[in-house]
């Protein structure tokens, strides 16, 4: 039996058209036979017309609500789970509305402004017996899985070293008041870029291990630039050190640590040609050789198994491409709709306690650096008119 998934769209932005653009896509197609997706409703806070244009624009099928709030879409019955794309300052108070009015919610990356509003948030959806998601896309890439079954059967040994990089390379500066700058919105490299580095060190340095095993970092440096005008960071690096558990749990007898340098970076870029890149983005550095994803980050198309010279194997070379006009937002949704249909509340894949450690190392670096957003945004107040 198919289950299909009924979902609200809360915000009609940029990533919100992508999102539904892959949401409409049929299932079968990548091999989901057990899960469908409907969008039966759209909310814009901006007006009920631009809902409306919204649905017409990406063709949406059957007779989707438009709503001109969001406070509207999430009573409608209709909607079993509410897709969050607002900028980062809102998520808290929107999954706070959606979850408070009994509706499952995969919410866009950064989860939260802080630690403390994702912790709200979880204990939240436990409470009230619903799903809750961050939604980093990438770690549902049938390409990151691979990466970390590849680890977790030793692949490429112990792994020590994790080097990863999303940076834009942009030519022109943003406008103080656009979403990626502006501190009213919760802008920055860090929570929009960092992000993606930032799960490619957890999914392989923390991940990888047996939930038991997982420890947070045991200590956290970071540099950072402040974008002129805004005070936003534009360039955020992290090294981050995770005490090293062996598979069995054992910590060496010699105590090795497992290192992360994690970047992002508005004004230089990963590779300079970020839409034909062609150079690893990502290194993951274990005792038996390297696996290197090729970037961007946040939507890896190929990565390499490289064994160490003294061994026999040849470097392997995994392309996982993804069809033309198509982003790869689909497997998160069809992991959303698997949680629900099986009355989970959290995904295996991103469980609430990693989100809450990557919010906590956020807001580390935050801390480090003195970038603190408006009270209003940084508050686990709700309701909070934004
Ligand atoms: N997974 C991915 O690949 C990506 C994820 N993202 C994430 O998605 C979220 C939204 O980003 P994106 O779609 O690029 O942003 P946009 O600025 O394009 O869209 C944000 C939407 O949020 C709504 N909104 C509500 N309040 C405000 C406000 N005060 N200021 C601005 N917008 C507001 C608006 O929709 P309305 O008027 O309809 O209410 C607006 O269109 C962010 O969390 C970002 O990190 C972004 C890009 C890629
Ligand atoms: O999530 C994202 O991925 C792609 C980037 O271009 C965008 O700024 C970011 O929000």
């Amino acid at each position: 039996m198919i289950y299909n998934a009924r979902w609200g769209i809360l915000a009609t932005g940029g990533i919100a058209k992508t999102f539904v653009s892959d949401l409409l896509k049929d299932p079968k197609a990548r091999g989901a036979l057990d899960v469908s997706h409907t969008v039966t409703a759209v909310a814009s806070s901006s007006s009920k017309s631009r809902a409306e244009n919204f649905i017409s624009e990406l063709n949406i099928p059957g007779t989707p609500s438009a709503y001109g709030s969001y406070e509207d879409i999430v009573k409608d019955s209709n909607v079993d789970i509410v897709y969050i794309a607002t900028p980062h300052s809102h998520h808290y108070q929107n999954a706070r509305l959606a979850l408070e009015s009994g509706k499952h919610v995969l919410c866009e990356k950064a989860f939260t402004v802080n630690a403390a509003q994702a912790k709200i948030l979880c204990e939240l959806a436990k409470e009230k017996n619903l799903f809750l998601m961050e939604a980093v896309w990438t770690r549902y890439f049938p390409l990151s899985i691979q990466v970390r079954e590849l680890i977790q059967k030793g692949e490429i040994g112990e792994v020590l070293r994790v080097i990863t990089d999303l940076s834009l390379g942009n030519s022109d500066y943003w406008d103080a008041s656009h979403r990626m700058v502006n501190l009213d919105l919760a802008g920055g490299a860090l929570l929009d870029l960092g992000v993606y580095p930032l799960t490619w060190v957890f999914q392989t340095l923390y991940h990888t291990l047996p939930p038991a095993q997982r420890q947070p970092p045991s200590s956290i440096v970071s540099s950072m630039a402040k974008y002129p005008g805004t005070g936003a960071d534009e360039s955020t690096t992290m090294i981050i050190t995770f005490p090293t558990t062996t598979p069995s749990g054992t910590s060496h007898a010699h105590h090795r640590t497992s290192h992360a340098v994690a970047m992002t970076a508005f004004a230089v870029g990963t590779n300079p040609d970020l839409r034909n890149s062609t150079g690893p983005a990502i290194r993951i550095q274990g005792t038996k050789g390297e696996i290197q994803v090729d970037g961007p980050a946040f939507r890896p198309l190929r990565f390499r198994v490289i064994p160490k010279n003294e061994s026999d194997t040849k470097v392997r070379e995994v392309e996982c491409a993804i069809p033309d006009g198509e982003r790869g937002m689909y497997w998160e949704a069809d992991e959303a709709a698997r949680c629900v249909r099986d009355g989970k509340l959290e995904s295996e894949g991103l469980p609430w306690e990693e989100s809450i450690v990557i919010m906590q190392t956020m807001d580390e670096i935050r801390k480090q650096h003195g970038l603190v957003y408006p009270e209003k945004i940084e508050s686990t107040e709700y309701p909070v008119q934004l």
